[in-house]
Protein backbone atom coordinates (compact mmCIF):
# COMPACT_ATOMS: atom_id res chain seq x y z
CA UNK A 1 0.00 0.00 0.00
CA UNK A 2 1.31 3.35 -1.00
CA UNK A 3 1.28 6.24 1.71
CA UNK A 4 -0.07 9.59 0.16
CA UNK A 5 0.98 12.79 1.96
CA UNK A 6 -1.24 15.74 1.63
CA UNK A 7 1.70 19.23 1.33
CA UNK A 8 -0.54 22.24 2.29
CA UNK A 9 0.47 25.35 3.70
CA UNK A 10 -0.59 28.98 2.76
CA UNK A 11 0.09 31.06 -0.18
CA UNK A 12 4.20 31.63 -0.18
CA UNK A 13 4.16 29.85 2.67
CA UNK A 14 7.55 27.72 0.90
CA UNK A 15 5.34 24.68 -0.83
CA UNK A 16 6.87 24.78 -3.76
CA UNK A 17 10.20 25.24 -2.20
CA UNK A 18 9.74 22.01 -0.11
CA UNK A 19 8.13 19.68 -3.34
CA UNK A 20 11.20 20.80 -4.89
CA UNK A 21 13.23 19.49 -2.04
CA UNK A 22 11.13 16.15 -2.03
CA UNK A 23 11.27 15.69 -5.76
CA UNK A 24 15.06 15.62 -5.25
CA UNK A 25 14.74 12.52 -3.29
CA UNK A 26 13.15 10.44 -6.06
CA UNK A 27 9.57 10.82 -4.44
CA UNK A 28 6.99 11.75 -7.00
CA UNK A 29 5.18 15.09 -6.43
CA UNK A 30 1.75 15.81 -8.00
CA UNK A 31 1.10 19.52 -7.64
CA UNK A 32 -2.95 20.80 -7.52
CA UNK A 33 -1.42 24.54 -8.81
CA UNK A 34 0.21 23.06 -12.03
CA UNK A 35 -3.21 20.49 -12.74
CA UNK A 36 -5.05 23.76 -11.59
CA UNK A 37 -3.35 25.71 -14.69
CA UNK A 38 -3.44 22.75 -16.94
CA UNK A 39 -7.58 22.00 -16.26
CA UNK A 40 -8.28 25.89 -17.73
CA UNK A 41 -6.16 25.51 -21.13
CA UNK A 42 -8.34 26.72 -24.00
CA UNK A 43 -10.57 24.10 -25.05
CA UNK A 44 -10.77 22.38 -21.90
CA UNK A 45 -14.01 22.08 -20.24
CA UNK A 46 -13.50 24.30 -17.38
CA UNK A 47 -12.04 26.90 -19.99
CA UNK A 48 -15.37 27.32 -21.45
CA UNK A 49 -17.17 27.61 -18.22
CA UNK A 50 -15.01 30.05 -17.19
CA UNK A 51 -15.79 32.17 -20.56
CA UNK A 52 -19.45 31.46 -19.97
CA UNK A 53 -19.42 32.99 -16.32
CA UNK A 54 -16.71 35.63 -16.25
CA UNK A 55 -16.87 36.58 -19.95
CA UNK A 56 -14.20 37.36 -22.83
CA UNK A 57 -12.50 40.15 -20.58
CA UNK A 58 -11.00 37.35 -18.41
CA UNK A 59 -9.22 36.06 -22.03
CA UNK A 60 -5.64 37.35 -23.19
CA UNK A 61 -5.55 38.30 -26.58
CA UNK A 62 -4.48 34.87 -27.75
CA UNK A 63 -7.50 33.54 -26.05
CA UNK A 64 -5.77 32.01 -22.87
CA UNK A 65 -7.10 33.48 -19.15
CA UNK A 66 -6.03 36.07 -18.20
CA UNK A 67 -4.59 35.11 -14.85
CA UNK A 68 -3.70 38.42 -13.02
CA UNK A 69 -7.10 39.64 -13.98
CA UNK A 70 -9.31 36.65 -12.65
CA UNK A 71 -7.34 36.20 -9.66
CA UNK A 72 -8.10 40.78 -9.18
CA UNK A 73 -11.95 39.70 -9.59
CA UNK A 74 -11.85 36.00 -7.70
CA UNK A 75 -9.38 37.31 -4.71
CA UNK A 76 -11.69 40.24 -3.68
CA UNK A 77 -15.23 38.82 -4.15
CA UNK A 78 -16.34 35.66 -2.08
CA UNK A 79 -19.28 34.63 -4.17
CA UNK A 80 -17.09 34.50 -7.86
CA UNK A 81 -14.08 32.66 -5.86
CA UNK A 82 -16.54 30.01 -4.81
CA UNK A 83 -18.19 30.18 -8.78
CA UNK A 84 -14.28 29.45 -9.89
CA UNK A 85 -13.73 27.02 -7.07
CA UNK A 86 -16.34 25.37 -8.29
CA UNK A 87 -15.45 25.22 -11.83
CA UNK A 88 -11.98 24.01 -11.53
CA UNK A 89 -11.51 21.90 -8.44
CA UNK A 90 -13.55 18.84 -9.85
CA UNK A 91 -11.58 18.92 -12.94
CA UNK A 92 -7.95 19.13 -10.79
CA UNK A 93 -9.29 16.34 -8.17
CA UNK A 94 -9.50 14.05 -11.15
CA UNK A 95 -6.07 14.87 -12.98
CA UNK A 96 -4.55 14.44 -9.24
CA UNK A 97 -6.33 11.33 -9.17
CA UNK A 98 -5.56 9.90 -12.25
CA UNK A 99 -1.44 11.01 -11.77
CA UNK A 100 -1.91 9.52 -8.48
CA UNK A 101 -3.48 5.75 -9.88
CA UNK A 102 -0.11 5.63 -12.52
CA UNK A 103 2.06 6.09 -9.61
CA UNK A 104 1.13 3.75 -7.95
CA UNK A 105 0.66 1.75 -10.76
CA UNK A 106 4.74 2.10 -11.02
CA UNK A 107 4.94 0.60 -7.51
CA UNK A 108 5.76 4.06 -5.99
CA UNK A 109 5.27 3.54 -2.06
CA UNK A 110 5.20 7.10 -1.09
CA UNK A 111 3.48 9.53 -3.09
CA UNK A 112 3.05 13.39 -1.80
CA UNK A 113 0.13 15.41 -3.27
CA UNK A 114 0.82 19.15 -2.86
CA UNK A 115 -2.75 21.06 -2.47
CA UNK A 116 -2.62 24.61 -1.25
CA UNK A 117 -6.03 24.17 -0.12
CA UNK A 118 -6.35 20.72 1.52
CA UNK A 119 -8.46 21.79 4.82
CA UNK A 120 -10.36 24.79 2.80
CA UNK A 121 -11.56 22.29 0.11
CA UNK A 122 -12.50 19.35 2.55
CA UNK A 123 -9.77 17.46 1.25
CA UNK A 124 -8.23 15.70 4.33
CA UNK A 125 -9.76 12.33 3.35
CA UNK A 126 -7.86 11.53 0.41
CA UNK A 127 -4.54 11.56 1.78
CA UNK A 128 -3.02 9.80 4.80
CA UNK A 129 -1.05 12.17 6.63
CA UNK A 130 -0.93 16.01 6.02
CA UNK A 131 2.36 17.76 6.33
CA UNK A 132 2.00 21.44 6.76
CA UNK A 133 4.28 23.98 5.62
CA UNK A 134 4.18 26.78 7.85
CA UNK A 135 5.37 30.47 7.96
CA UNK A 136 4.70 33.99 10.47
CA UNK A 137 2.03 35.79 8.91
CA UNK A 138 4.62 39.08 8.75
CA UNK A 139 7.09 36.60 6.54
CA UNK A 140 4.33 35.07 4.57
CA UNK A 141 3.06 38.73 3.79
CA UNK A 142 7.12 39.80 3.03
CA UNK A 143 7.51 37.06 1.20
CA UNK A 144 4.58 37.21 -1.05
CA UNK A 145 4.67 40.83 -1.87
CA UNK A 146 8.52 40.49 -2.94
CA UNK A 147 8.40 37.25 -4.70
CA UNK A 148 4.72 38.41 -6.96
CA UNK A 149 5.75 42.09 -6.97
CA UNK A 150 2.41 42.76 -5.03
CA UNK A 151 1.06 45.87 -3.20
CA UNK A 152 0.51 45.28 1.00
CA UNK A 153 -3.05 45.13 0.38
CA UNK A 154 -3.01 42.86 -2.96
CA UNK A 155 -0.98 40.33 -0.81
CA UNK A 156 -3.47 40.38 2.39
CA UNK A 157 -6.67 40.14 0.02
CA UNK A 158 -4.94 36.81 -0.82
CA UNK A 159 -3.81 35.40 1.94
CA UNK A 160 -7.62 36.57 3.94
CA UNK A 161 -9.05 34.25 0.94
CA UNK A 162 -7.38 31.11 2.94
CA UNK A 163 -7.77 29.73 6.33
CA UNK A 164 -4.70 31.18 8.67
CA UNK A 165 -1.92 29.11 9.05
CA UNK A 166 -2.24 29.34 12.34
CA UNK A 167 -5.41 27.45 12.19
CA UNK A 168 -4.08 24.82 9.81
CA UNK A 169 -1.17 24.24 12.52
CA UNK A 170 -3.41 22.66 14.55
CA UNK A 171 -4.60 20.07 12.17
CA UNK A 172 -1.74 18.66 10.46
CA UNK A 173 0.48 15.71 11.25
CA UNK A 174 3.48 17.40 11.01
CA UNK A 175 4.78 20.74 10.73
CA UNK A 176 7.89 22.54 9.29
CA UNK A 177 8.43 25.58 10.32
CA UNK A 178 10.22 27.95 7.12
CA UNK A 179 10.93 31.22 9.17
CA UNK A 180 14.23 29.89 9.03
CA UNK A 181 17.23 28.79 6.36
CA UNK A 182 16.95 26.38 3.95
CA UNK A 183 19.25 24.20 5.23
CA UNK A 184 16.84 24.23 8.60
CA UNK A 185 13.61 23.53 6.10
CA UNK A 186 15.47 20.96 4.73
CA UNK A 187 16.76 19.19 7.90
CA UNK A 188 12.95 18.97 9.21
CA UNK A 189 11.80 17.74 5.97
CA UNK A 190 14.30 14.68 6.38
CA UNK A 191 13.17 14.36 9.99
CA UNK A 192 9.46 14.17 9.02
CA UNK A 193 10.33 11.33 6.27
CA UNK A 194 12.41 9.48 8.35
CA UNK A 195 9.94 9.32 10.98
CA UNK A 196 6.98 8.33 8.10
CA UNK A 197 9.21 5.46 6.62
CA UNK A 198 10.98 6.88 4.41
CA UNK A 199 14.60 5.58 3.52
CA UNK A 200 17.04 7.39 1.12
CA UNK A 201 18.99 5.24 -0.88
CA UNK A 202 22.38 5.25 -2.16
C1 LIG B 1 -7.16 32.84 -9.72
C2 LIG B 1 -6.01 32.29 -10.53
C3 LIG B 1 -6.33 32.34 -12.03
C4 LIG B 1 -4.77 33.17 -10.24
O1 LIG B 1 -3.66 32.63 -10.89
P1 LIG B 1 -2.15 32.96 -10.44
O2 LIG B 1 -1.28 32.45 -11.55
O3 LIG B 1 -2.04 34.41 -10.07
O4 LIG B 1 -1.90 32.15 -9.11
P2 LIG B 1 -1.58 30.57 -8.91
O5 LIG B 1 -2.56 29.75 -9.67
O6 LIG B 1 -0.14 30.32 -9.17
O7 LIG B 1 -1.92 30.37 -7.37
C5 LIG B 1 -1.05 30.87 -6.35
C6 LIG B 1 -1.60 30.56 -5.00
O8 LIG B 1 -2.81 31.30 -4.80
C7 LIG B 1 -3.64 30.60 -3.87
N1 LIG B 1 -4.96 30.37 -4.50
C8 LIG B 1 -5.25 30.09 -5.79
N2 LIG B 1 -6.56 29.94 -5.98
C9 LIG B 1 -7.14 30.13 -4.78
C10 LIG B 1 -8.48 30.10 -4.32
N3 LIG B 1 -9.49 29.82 -5.17
N4 LIG B 1 -8.71 30.36 -3.00
C11 LIG B 1 -7.69 30.63 -2.15
N5 LIG B 1 -6.40 30.67 -2.51
C12 LIG B 1 -6.12 30.42 -3.81
C13 LIG B 1 -2.92 29.26 -3.60
O9 LIG B 1 -2.17 29.38 -2.41
C14 LIG B 1 -2.00 29.11 -4.77
O10 LIG B 1 -0.88 28.31 -4.45
C15 LIG B 1 -5.69 30.81 -10.14
O11 LIG B 1 -5.12 30.78 -8.86
C16 LIG B 1 -6.90 29.88 -10.16
O12 LIG B 1 -7.33 29.47 -11.22
N6 LIG B 1 -7.46 29.56 -8.97
C17 LIG B 1 -8.58 28.67 -8.85
C18 LIG B 1 -8.13 27.25 -8.75
C19 LIG B 1 -7.50 26.98 -7.40
O13 LIG B 1 -8.18 26.93 -6.37
N7 LIG B 1 -6.19 26.75 -7.41
C20 LIG B 1 -5.46 26.45 -6.19
C21 LIG B 1 -5.29 25.02 -5.90
S1 LIG B 1 -6.30 23.86 -6.73
N1 LIG C 1 13.36 29.45 4.01
C1 LIG C 1 13.24 30.46 3.14
N2 LIG C 1 14.02 31.55 3.26
C2 LIG C 1 13.91 32.60 2.40
N3 LIG C 1 13.03 32.64 1.38
C3 LIG C 1 12.22 31.57 1.20
C4 LIG C 1 12.29 30.43 2.06
N4 LIG C 1 11.38 29.52 1.64
C5 LIG C 1 10.76 30.08 0.56
N5 LIG C 1 11.27 31.30 0.30
C6 LIG C 1 10.82 32.23 -0.78
O1 LIG C 1 9.50 32.61 -0.44
C7 LIG C 1 8.68 32.66 -1.61
C8 LIG C 1 7.51 31.70 -1.44
O2 LIG C 1 7.96 30.36 -1.48
P1 LIG C 1 7.26 29.26 -2.43
O3 LIG C 1 7.11 29.79 -3.81
O4 LIG C 1 7.98 27.98 -2.23
O5 LIG C 1 5.84 29.21 -1.70
P2 LIG C 1 4.51 28.43 -2.07
O6 LIG C 1 3.91 28.05 -0.77
O7 LIG C 1 4.77 27.36 -3.05
O8 LIG C 1 3.66 29.56 -2.72
P3 LIG C 1 2.32 29.49 -3.67
O9 LIG C 1 1.34 28.67 -2.98
O10 LIG C 1 1.91 30.90 -3.73
O11 LIG C 1 2.75 28.95 -4.98
C9 LIG C 1 9.58 32.33 -2.79
O12 LIG C 1 10.04 33.53 -3.36
C10 LIG C 1 10.74 31.56 -2.13
O13 LIG C 1 11.93 31.68 -2.86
Amino acid sequence: MAMIIGLTGGIASGKSTVSNMIKNLGITVIDADIEARLAVEIGEEAYHKIVAHFGQSVLLEDGAINRAKLGEIIFNNEQERIVLNGIVHPAVRKRMAEKQEAAIGRGESLIVMDIPLLFESKLTNIVDRILLVYVDQEIQLQRLMERNQYTKEEALTRMQSQMPLSEKKALADAVIDNNGSLEKTQWQLYNVLKEWGFKKEG
